[in-house]
């Protein structure tokens, strides 16, 4: 038996600092195939859609289930910010987690194999990206120096190879590819199946620089970047859906950039098995695609303050300059803008600051820019 106990906490790494936030308007029985890799760790479900209708979480989960009946009850008049019918709900599982990492994953995922036809832990993988450093500052020819057989490369300087904390580690997708919907509508047959798509690397994304970050095989570490990771007000009612992750992402990016921490993508891969249709994702997602051309040069452009030392204050900052520069796109940023600050009142209100009683200070005072040596001197 204890061989067996020994067996499952090492598929578990750190099983008790890690949440697994789980958006569903469908079924979980997908939770089934991960049960050898999730089994140990606790779950949040966030239910979209009809709150009456109850969904069956599989036998053997430690979890907490939220419908729209309870983010509206436990966020009273905030839960606005909170998208209804779109992905993006799953971001209510963020604010009510109180664990160090989070992990989200789309309820149409299941676990992939490797080249070597070994099944893939991707949990173990997304902790070994969040606790290895990233590489922002100067790209590594080998990719991720941090893993077994790789480092860096002659001429990379060593004063840049302690490098910095990592907040987010980017999975990926065998079988259906996120793609927009023109792309799938040319493409419906495309299939990453192909194990020599397989791609065995995780590198750093260069500092200053934006990427398409996608919900369904996402982990970060709350602490660092937790409040700059609002998925947006989107679906019902909205004159957008399916740019939930994007905004994010892109937010998130610039956050991290600026505080000076990483983000990593690449492994690991899972299965993605659900095409969505590609009529309705082009009806949802087709102002996404014109204002795609206006919000990416956004991100690009600005430059937060250096007053701006915890996620939350940049989170702030960065709204501010959504409703004057993004608005004239359309007037959707300025209720975009407003709710970005609704997401940080929601998610002090839950996350309230940890106060050292002896010095009546911030436990979590602003994190120093830098490398990890910094932080780590703090
Ligand atoms: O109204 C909704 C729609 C969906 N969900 C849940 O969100 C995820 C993703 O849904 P789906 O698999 O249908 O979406 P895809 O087209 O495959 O991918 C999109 O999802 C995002 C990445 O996560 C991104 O926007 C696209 O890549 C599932 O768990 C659905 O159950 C929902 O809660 N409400
Ligand atoms: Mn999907």
């Amino acid at each position: 038996m204890a061989g067996y106990h020994l067996e499952a906490i090492e598929a578990a790494p750190l099983k008790d600092d890690v949440d697994i936030v789980i958006p569903t308007i469908r079924s979980l029985d997908f939770l089934e195939q991960w049960r050898p890799f999730l089994r140990h760790y606790h779950l949040i479900i966030v239910q979209d859609g009809d709150p009456s209708i109850n969904i069956r979480v599989p036998d053997g989960y430690d979890y907490e289930l939220y419908n729209r009946n309870d983010i509206n009850r436990i966020l009273g008049p905030r839960a606005s910010c909170i998208s209804y019918k779109d992905g993006g709900c799953r971001c209510f599982g963020f604010m009510v987690s109180k664990k160090k990492y989070i992990y989200t994953i789309d309820d149409d995922c299941f676990v992939a194999k490797d080249p070597s036809g070994k099944e893939i832990n991707v949990i173990a993988q997304h902790i070994k990206n969040l606790e290895t450093p990233s590489t922002p500052h100067y790209f590594n020819t080998l990719y991720d120096p941090f893993r077994d057989g790789t480092d860096f490369v002659r001429g990379y300087p060593f004063s840049l190879r302690e490098g910095v904390q990592t907040a987010i580690s980017h999975g990926l997708w065998l079988n259906i590819p996120d793609y927009d919907a023109p792309t799938q509508l040319v493409k419906p047959r495309e299939r990453n199946t192909s194990l020599c798509r397989y791609v065995d690397a995780v590198m750093t994304i260069p500092k200053g620089v934006l990427y398409p970050m996608c919900g369904m095989n996402l982990a970060f570490n709350r602490e660092l970047i937790g409040p700059a990771m609002y998925f947006g007000l989107m679906g019902e009612g909205q004159p957008i859906s399916r740019y939930d992750d994007m905004w994010a992402g892109w937010a998130a990016k610039v956050v991290c950039d600026h505080l000076g921490f990483g983000v990593k993508t690449g492994l690991p891969y899972l299965w993605h098995s659900k095409a969505s249709n590609p009529f309705v994702n082009l009806k949802k997602e087709h102002k996404g695609l014109h204002w795609q051309e206006d919000m990416v040069p956004f991100f690009q452009n600005l430059r937060l303050s250096k007053e701006s030392d915890t996620a939350t204050k940049c989170y702030m900052e960065l709204s501010k300059m959504t409703k004057e520069n993004l608005t004239k796109v359309d007037p959707y940023f300025e209720n975009l803008a407003d709710a970005m600050v609704t997401w940080i009142e929601a998610w002090e209100e839950l996350n309230p600051p940890v106060k050292n009683e002896a010095c009546d200070e911030e436990l979590n005072p602003p994190v120093k820019k830098g490398s990890v040596k910094d932080v780590k001197a703090k």
